[in-house]
């Protein structure tokens, strides 16, 4: 007798690493707009002049660098840990993505045709906020109940960057790469622009308005990405018993002219490099899964710019993937009451 069922949502890769199908989803992921904030003639004008006739070949390139026998890195390694988690749970789980396949609407309408399923735990594979990851994703899932009416309860897991299991499963899984001769330790989010932050504080004064404003209790940071990025760090740092001087934070991947948050990752990893530090360690904690952003952005390119500015050698720590006690911290998120 089912009542509860569960999505696992990531964020979604092209179907293959060449130019049309990466058109496809980047046109899919930049018209979202929780993603280009900006009204859509606007966001239609400037992903179409300025996205769409370059990045495609570019991007593919890159994704080919990475692709697997058997597919996308984000979406094998999703599949992964799907597998892990069905085989500890008594309870139908599936596995969607935001963009490309397979979406959310086709893992609803699989679980909403099980007669015994009442209650979808909607698990965004995200441990921060940010209206471009975790509002899309339950804003798509919401339109699809709705648009074929289906008789089901959506519980949504709110993000997760402080709880004890997952700082405790982020410890675990790097311990051993903690262990090896390094001279830093790179905390390299997923960027965002400074906007998406101020537009979701609901003061309007307090986000990004002073430099520590990420560290006074605010009613903002239930959305402030930048605060629980911090939070994410700090309990982390206390736990793995790192040395203040040793570890610092950065922000990976940014697109346009807008301004985003900072520092930026390769600045960062050049300054790194030009007062002396050799070997560093790079975590990338906003992604649950490798990925393009991890493994060619950081392992490939990220390492060129750090051993050109004068470093030795850069290791990326792998994100969570399938690690036992990350599949178990989600096998209790799916069975909590
Ligand atoms: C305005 C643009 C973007 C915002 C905002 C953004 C936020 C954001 N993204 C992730 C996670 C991932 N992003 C990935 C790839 C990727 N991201 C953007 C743009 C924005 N992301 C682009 C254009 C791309 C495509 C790749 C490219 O052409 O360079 C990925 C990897 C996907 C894969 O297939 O491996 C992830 C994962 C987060 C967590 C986030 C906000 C916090
Ligand atoms: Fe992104
Ligand atoms: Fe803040």
């Amino acid at each position: 007798m089912t009542q509860r069922a569960v999505l696992l949502v990531n964020l979604g890769s092209p179907d293959q690493p060449d130019a049309p199908s990466v058109r496809r989803y980047l046109n899919q992921f930049l018209m979202d707009p929780y993603v280009i904030q900006l009204p859509w003639l606007l966001r239609r004008f400037i992903v179409s002049a300025f996205v769409l006739p370059t990045r495609p070949k570019a991007s593919a390139e890159a994704y080919r660098s990475v692709w697997t026998d058997t597919g996308s890195p984000l979406i094998v390694l999703s599949e992964k840990l799907h597998k892990a988690v069905q085989q500890q749970v008594d309870m139908p789980v599936e596995l969607a993505m935001r963009y490309g396949n397979p979406s959310i609407e086709a893992g609803l309408l699989k679980l909403a045709r099980t007669d015994e399923v009442k209650e979808v735990l909607f698990i965004p594979l995200y441990p921060h906020f940010a209206d471009s990851t975790v509002t899309t994703c339950i804003e798509m899932a919401k339109h699809v109940i709705a648009k074929h009416k289906l008789d089901i309860i959506l519980t949504v897991k709110p993000p997760f960057y402080q709880e004890e299991g997952y700082i405790n499963a982020l410890v675990e899984q790097t311990r051993p790469y903690l262990m090896e001769e390094h001279d830093h330790l790179l905390f390299s989010y997923h960027g965002l622009p400074e906007s998406h932050i101020l537009k979701r504080d609901p003061s309007g004064q307090h986000c990004l308005k002073q430099a520590d404003c990420c560290n006074k209790p605010h009613v903002a940071h239930a959305t402030c990405y930048r605060h629980q990025v911090m939070t994410t760090t700090a309990a982390f740092a206390e736990k793995a018993q790192l040395n203040p001087d040793n570890y610092s934070v950065a922000f990976q991947s940014r697109l346009g002219r807008a301004k985003w948050l900072g520092p930026n990752t390769e600045d960062r990893l050049i300054e790194l490099a030009q007062n002396g530090t050799k070997n560093v360690l790079v975590m990338c904690p906003a992604f649950v899964t490798d990925c393009l952003e991890t493994l060619e952005e950081i392992a490939i390119r990220a390492e060129e710019v750090f051993i050109e500015a004068g470093g030795r050698s850069l290791k990326l720590i792998p994100c969570l993937n399938d690690d036992p006690v990350w599949v178990n911290l989600l096998a209790q998120w799916c069975e909590a009451p």
